[in-house]
């Protein structure tokens, strides 16, 4: 990356008290650079800490070393800068799909008109489909129209990062389907970044331009930054056509069946900075030779 990054995270740690005396390193030396624009998906075993990196992105969590920055200034708390999507919708039950829109937009535009507020919300309620519904109550709306409620407002806050946790865990296969493609969408046209948790490597794959692999915790770090060799134009129904699909989903599955494990002793042998963990691009011919057809297996470059 050649580019200042909008965000920046450095040296990032989060340790707990042990019961009976001392204390747990859940992960540490967590270093990421994240552009404008970019779609990161953070995936890990269950325990590696990626819940807690996220929160402390959100600024609801505090590290126990490190620090991250945004715009060039260290995050202090929470912020309408970084909204946040979790897997439950946490929405104002009382309140309409407008309502619960609104509410968040006054919260961050407290100098706007009610009809530029009520524009301004409809635009994003007509993003994720959800035209016509905009007087409904939560209870009156399925779990993927909750979902998308809760995407368009936070959304319409327009924030600088948008983090996601497992977003679409919750929901049936169909619905979770056509709402990747919708977020995919509305992501690439807004230029949205995006830092979201997933265990779906297909889900990763679709929609992620990076995907951050975590080693095992205790003391989990990045082990490798992995660039989606697939191309910007692809959809759940073409993407298995492509001819590095499998190269980039059997890199990302051995990672985690095999090498997320061992990585301690691995990289010892290859000597791994996590201050520059290595990026992969599999399936694609190594970035320095440009001449002859593709390799096969996939590229390291540091
Ligand atoms: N308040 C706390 N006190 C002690 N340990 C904690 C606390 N909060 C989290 N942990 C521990 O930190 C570790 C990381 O938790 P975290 O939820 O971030 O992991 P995760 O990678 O998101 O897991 P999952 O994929 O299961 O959601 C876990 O082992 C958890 O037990």
């Amino acid at each position: 990356m050649t580019e200042k990054p909008l965000i920046s995270i450095e040296a990032l740690a989060r340790r707990y008290p042990r019961h009976g005396g001392g204390e747990t390193t859940v992960f540490e030396d967590v270093w990421l650079p994240i552009a404008k624009g970019e779609f990161i998906c953070l995936i890990g075993h269950s325990g590696c800490g990626k819940t807690t990196i996220l929160n402390v992105l959100a600024g609801l969590d505090q590290p126990s070393a490190g620090v991250v920055i945004v715009d060039g200034r260290e995050i202090a708390g929470p912020s309408l800068d970084r909204a946040v999507i979790f897997q439950g919708h946490s929405l104002l039950p009382w309140m309409s799909v407008m309502g619960n829109v609104a509410f968040a937009v006054n919260s961050r535009r407290p100098d706007w008109s009610k009809d530029r507020v009520r524009a301004h919300c409809q635009k994003y309620i007509d993003v994720v489909h959800l035209t016509g519904s905009e007087h409904k109550k939560p209870a009156e709306l399925s779990g993927g129209m909750k979902q998308r409620v809760g995407i368009a407002r936070a959304l319409a806050i327009e924030p600088k990062m948008l983090l996601m946790d497992e977003p679409f865990s919750a929901l049936d296969a169909l619905t979770r389907g056509s709402l990747q493609d919708e977020v995919r969408r509305i992501c690439t046209e807004t230029e949205q970044t995006v830092f979201m948790i997933t265990h779906d490597v297909d889900e990763a794959m679709l929609l992620a331009d990076k995907i951050v692999l975590m080693t095992n915790g205790p003391h989990a770090k990045i082990a490798e930054i992995v660039e989606n060799t697939l191309p910007k134009d692809r959809s759940r129904t073409n993407i298995h056509k492509h001819a590095n699909y499998y190269a980039l989903r059997n890199h990302l599955l051995d990672f985690l069946v095999t090498r997320s494990k061992a990585f301690t002793a691995e990289s010892g042998a290859n000597g791994y900075d996590p201050k520059k963990p290595p990026i992969v691009r599999p399936g694609a011919r190594p970035v320095a030779v440009e001449t002859g057809p593709p390799e096969p297996g996939h590229a390291v470059s540091a």
